[in-house]
């Protein structure tokens, strides 16, 4: 075999490494800086410099003020002339004595004093004075401001707003800032195909480029999107050629890892040197930490969260690198987990967490971990970072967090954990709209989940409706069961209707809770201890059905949405929840029963202004319309508490 194909065929199945990401990436910038990686500068104008940071220190070019100027409304006169003067001794002064100025008029030659006009009394030939001025009162004197030669600004200095102001006045009207580095990316996957509102089956829309422009963006940095590149070698490695020559760091998306058809080392590899192949974190394990001389080029995962860590953790500190800058320092605060979080001993894990205060505790309730769940990105306020040799973190303890959103507003948001219902996202929607301050963070955890998170004192309301199969009765048995010390209030939501969702037009022909047993028909359950679990089970107990023979029963989901999206998608035939779910996937919908949904509100979280400005949304005509557009509601009297367990006395 030729040299290269014998590299080739050992890059496609090498394996990759494991190092751990300090490591990695303070060898990644060894290796860059010593073949010569370093900011660029170019020269602006100081009107457009606004962000950018100072290649070397600035010296202003002249004073300011650069003249003695007038610091009020007055006249300008000669303090010696109005020596001796009070208010039993006034001092008469001609016109010919003073010079009438406005604020930021040159003093006239003579003059060394300023009185403001509030304190002078006009006479028919000048003014008359009741107190002397001293001298250089009211006088903004040459370089008051800025001297000439003084340093207005050291090297590597963001320019403010303020900043400009005191660079013009200086007289420097251009001025040395590092370039923003362009960092071309380039997105490839056969699969891969531009933003589109109707995409074919396979179809993968391209937006990690728009995820990653942005953030470079924010970072100082100038990025370019490159054509999508389908998996050919040929293709890719043009590509990164181009881009090499056009930018001064490279992306390169997807392809990362080691399959049939991940290029993407190999690529690098030819055209430059790989330090990587492989980082002990987890989003973001098979990174390639590549270069071509000085420029580096990054394989970036194709996974929209690991692309985001890695060039969170790569990149972002070559951009500071580049503008000479030490990385800002994240805030971080201690932490209650509510859930456990396990982790593998091999890899420090970042895991994206939601947090509101209860009380005075910070709650963090981890979010999808699936590293294509980029909406777990977006809903994150919080990272929790597990170092690599851990096995994860215990549900109650204490952790601590990267704060990706500021502590005023999580102690301003709502915290529900409890059972989904869409109506949940309109209340949140409304809560906002209504009280710009406030936010609503919501956890699908199931009816059970939300109590049990309200005795840890980890929510403020809970979604619920649990059905007492004793007496069909909702919610109220179970309150009393799980909180026998009180302090609970329920308080009406809604009544809605569950029924079995089936594709448009039925065509299994279902007629209910009978026909799943059917053989050929898939089933889609929702999670154990979700109050729709616990219905289907009390209906197929009632009517004498054995799950175990319900194909897909096992099967589980964590919301409505997600039972209907995935009938909607044919990879289910039927699954239990309620009409609002199926009628946004434009689903058929058998009813079977009418349920309770109360929002659980223990009493600590009562008086918070979130709960009490959420009692006023649920009586709200405009929570009532959204409901009437979602369908499958039936109306009462939302927000009325339903139910108080007092609080028990405690013995003396
Ligand atoms: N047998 C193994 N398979 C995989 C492993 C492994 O160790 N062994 N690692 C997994 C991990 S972890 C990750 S992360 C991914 C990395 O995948 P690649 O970098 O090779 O990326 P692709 O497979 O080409 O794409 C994965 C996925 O990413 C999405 N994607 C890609 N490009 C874009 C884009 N421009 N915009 C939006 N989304 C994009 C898309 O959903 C792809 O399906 O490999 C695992 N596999
Ligand atoms: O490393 Mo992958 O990024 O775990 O998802």
């Amino acid at each position: 075999m030729l040299r290269d194909e014998i590299k080739e065929v050992h890059m496609a199945f090498q394996y990759l490494t494991n190092v751990p990401l300090a490591k990695a990436r303070a060898e990644y910038e060894e290796v860059l800086i010593k073949e010569g990686f370093a900011g660029k500068t170019e020269n602006i104008s100081v009107m457009e410099s606004c962000g950018r940071i100072t290649a070397h220190a600035v010296y202003a070019q002249i004073c300011a003020p650069h003249y003695h100027s007038s610091a009020m409304d007055g006249i300008a006169v000669n303090a010696k002339d109005t020596f001796g003067a009070t208010e039993t001794t006034p001092v008469h002064l001609k016109t010919s004595q003073f010079t009438v100025v406005d604020t930021g008029d040159a003093i006239p030659e003579g003059c060394d004093a300023v009185i403001m006009v509030e304190d002078i009394v006009q006479e028919q030939d000048g003014v008359c004075l009741y107190a002397a001025a001293s001298p250089w009162q009211h006088v903004r004197q040459i370089g008051e401001d800025i001297c000439a030669e003084e340093m207005i600004l050291c090297s590597c200095q963001k320019i403010t707003p303020s900043a400009i102001g005191a660079l013009i006045a200086g007289g420097v009207l251009e001025i040395d800032v590092f370039r923003r580095p362009v960092v071309g990316i380039i997105p490839t996957g056969d699969e891969i195909v531009p933003p589109t509102k109707s995409p074919k089956k396979g179809d993968i829309l391209e937006f990690n480029g728009s995820i990653f422009s942005a953030m470079i963006r924010e970072w100082g940095g100038e990025a370019v999107i490159y054509p999508i590149v389908p998996d050919r070698l040929e293709a890719i490695e043009e590509m990164v050629k181009r881009a090499v020559k056009e930018c001064d760091m490279v992306l390169l998306n997807a392809g990362s890892s080691a399959g049939r058809e991940d290029y993407s080392c190999q690529v690098i590899d030819k055209i430059g040197d790989v330090l990587y192949h492989g980082l002990a974190i987890k989003p973001g394990k098979p990174a390639i930490l590549g270069y071509r001389r000085e420029k580096p080029i990054l394989g970036v995962p194709g996974y929209p969260v690991s692309g985001i860590i890695v060039i969170e953790e790569i990149l972002h500190p070559l951009i500071d690198l580049w503008n000479h800058r030490k990385g800002e320092e994240h805030p971080y605060a201690d932490a209650v987990l509510s859930r456990a979080v396990v982790s593998g001993l091999k890899y420090h894990e970042f895991v994206r967490v939601r947090l509101g205060y209860v009380g005075e505790r910070l709650i963090a309730s981890p979010l999808s971990r699936g590293s294509g769940v980029i909406s777990s990105f977006m809903k994150a306020d919080g990272m929790l970072e597990i170092p690599q040799g851990l096995e994860g973190c215990e549900a109650g303890s204490r952790v601590k967090v990267r704060l990706l959103r500021p502590l005023s507003e999580l102690k301003q948001m709502l915290v529900d954990i409890g059972s989904h219902d869409p109506l949940l996202d309109e209340l949140a929607d409304l809560l906002h709209r209504k009280n710009p301050e406030m936010y609503m963070s919501s956890a699908h955890v199931g009816s059970m989940g939300g109590i049990m998170a309200a005795r840890r004192k980890e929510n403020h309301i809970a979604g619920i409706h649990l059905l007492d199969v004793k007496d069909g009765s909702y919610n109220v048995s179970f309150l009393k069961k799980y909180f026998p010390n009180g302090g609970v209030r329920l308080v009406e939501c809604v009544g809605r209707t569950q029924g079995l969702m089936v594709a448009p037009g039925n065509p299994h022909n279902i007629q209910g809770i009978e026909d799943l047993q059917h053989s050929g028909l898939r089933y889609v359950n929702r999670q154990k201890g979700s109050g729709t679990r616990i219905l289907i089970d009390y209906l197929c107990k009632e009517k004498g059905i054995r799950t175990d023979v319900i194909y897909g029963y096992e099967r589980e989901e964590f919301t409505h949405t997600s039972v209907a999206a995935q009938i909607a998608w044919g990879t289910a035939d039927a699954g239990l929840g309620i009409f609002s779910a199926a009628n946004l996937y434009g689903l058929d919908f058998l009813p079977v029963c009418i349920e309770q949904y109360d929002l659980l509100i223990p009493d600590d979280a009562w008086d918070t202004p979130m709960v009490q400005a959420l009692m006023e949304i649920l009586k709200s005509d405009a929570f009532k319309a959204s409901l009437k557009k979602m369908g499958g509601y039936e109306i009462g009297e939302p927000g009325r508490v339903r139910e108080r367990l007092e609080p028990a006395k405690k013995s003396e």
